[in-house]
């Protein structure tokens, strides 16, 4: 993991946005997306040979996968795997050593600005500006979406994330379980197709992590939104995720479905098969082994 900090770039104001009331724009329907029907055919993520070296250090190692529309993925990998630099390189936040990352058709290294506002992250390595109230952050980052009826999103998103009651205070004076709160407000503030989520539910009680998840498939169905998780948490895994890609050492070691992976390696959940790819066990020896403790 590491520190990362994003703008979306553009904070060009759509033609169809209206104008300002009372400091307040008048309502536009954000999930009416333009600009997206020339492209609406296309994977929302293609990555091919996706590689990053940090000095000696080659933290992703010739990537290939592709995101299809409307699924969850999640990536999965033990400390250090890759997974947090794979995201900030889907966001356009760190160039590629090797290799591509095209989002929605657009080469986003060469080419962010085109699609930035049709996705958007959250992850506990990012800190919103302290000093600012919560309501204060969500107003920036609605100017920088171009979002021309913030102050009816924020309260929206707040509503959905539970948030009201943060929304006048310092958000530096969070707890770590509200800033997380507050982060996935800040990631669906634009309603984005493609949402990249790194950790979604840490710092959370169970309660609250498992009211989150639920908000979080929520969103997905109802958006048709895609979705790319990385989680330490297998049981939130095994709920959200279509697909999962594994990551050891900067390379992808599977990419299936949380069953066939399951079956793969003769075991009864994704944790214990999370465990035998970072001890380094194929899903052959590891099935192999599982017959012998079975017998
Ligand atoms: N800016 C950097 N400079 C040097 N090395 C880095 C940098 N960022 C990441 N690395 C290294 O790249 C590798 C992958 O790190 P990354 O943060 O992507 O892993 P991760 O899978 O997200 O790990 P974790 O689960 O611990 O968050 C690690 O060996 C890490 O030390």
């Amino acid at each position: 993991m590491f520190r990362i900090a994003w703008r979306p770039g553009t904070a060009r104001r759509p033609k169809s946005a209206g104008r300002s009331k009372g400091g307040c724009d008048v309502a536009r329907d954000i999930t009416q997306d333009e600009g997206g029907a020339a492209a609406a055919d296309l994977a929302p993520v293609v990555v091919r040979g996706l590689t990053k070296r940090f000095g000696s250090v080659t933290a992703v190692d010739h990537l290939s996968f592709t995101l299809e529309a409307g699924t969850t993925v999640a990536l999965l990998g033990g400390n250090g795997a890759g997974k947090t630099t794979t995201i900030a390189m889907l966001l356009g936040l760190i160039r590629p050593s090797a290799g591509t990352v095209h989002v929605f058709g657009a080469d986003i290294t060469s080419n962010r600005y085109a699609v930035a506002q049709r996705m958007n992250f959250q992850s506990p390595y990012v800190d919103l500006p302290q000093r600012l109230t919560v309501r204060q952050n969500l107003m920036v980052y609605a100017g920088l979406y171009g979002i021309a009826n913030a102050c009816d999103r924020i309260a929206s998103v707040a509503a959905q994330l539970q948030i009201d009651a943060l929304l006048e205070r310092p958000t530096g004076k969070l707890s770590a379980g509200q800033k997380t709160r507050v982060g996935l407000a800040k990631a669906l503030l634009n309603a984005p197709e493609l949402l990249l989520l790194d950790e979604p539910t840490a710092s959370l009680d169970p309660d609250t992590a498992d009211w989150v998840r639920q908000t979080i498939k929520g969103y997905a169905s109802s958006r048709g939104a895609t979705l790319l998780i990385a989680s330490h948490n297998m049981s939130e895994v095994e709920r959200l995720a279509d697909r999962v890609i594994l990551l050891h050492a900067g390379r992808i070691v599977e990419d299936e479905t949380p069953a066939a992976l399951i079956a793969a390696y003769g075991r009864e959940t994704l944790e214990d098969v999370f465990l035998d790819v970072v001890r380094g066990r194929s899903a052959t020896d590891a099935s192999e082994r599982g017959q012998r403790e079975a017998s």
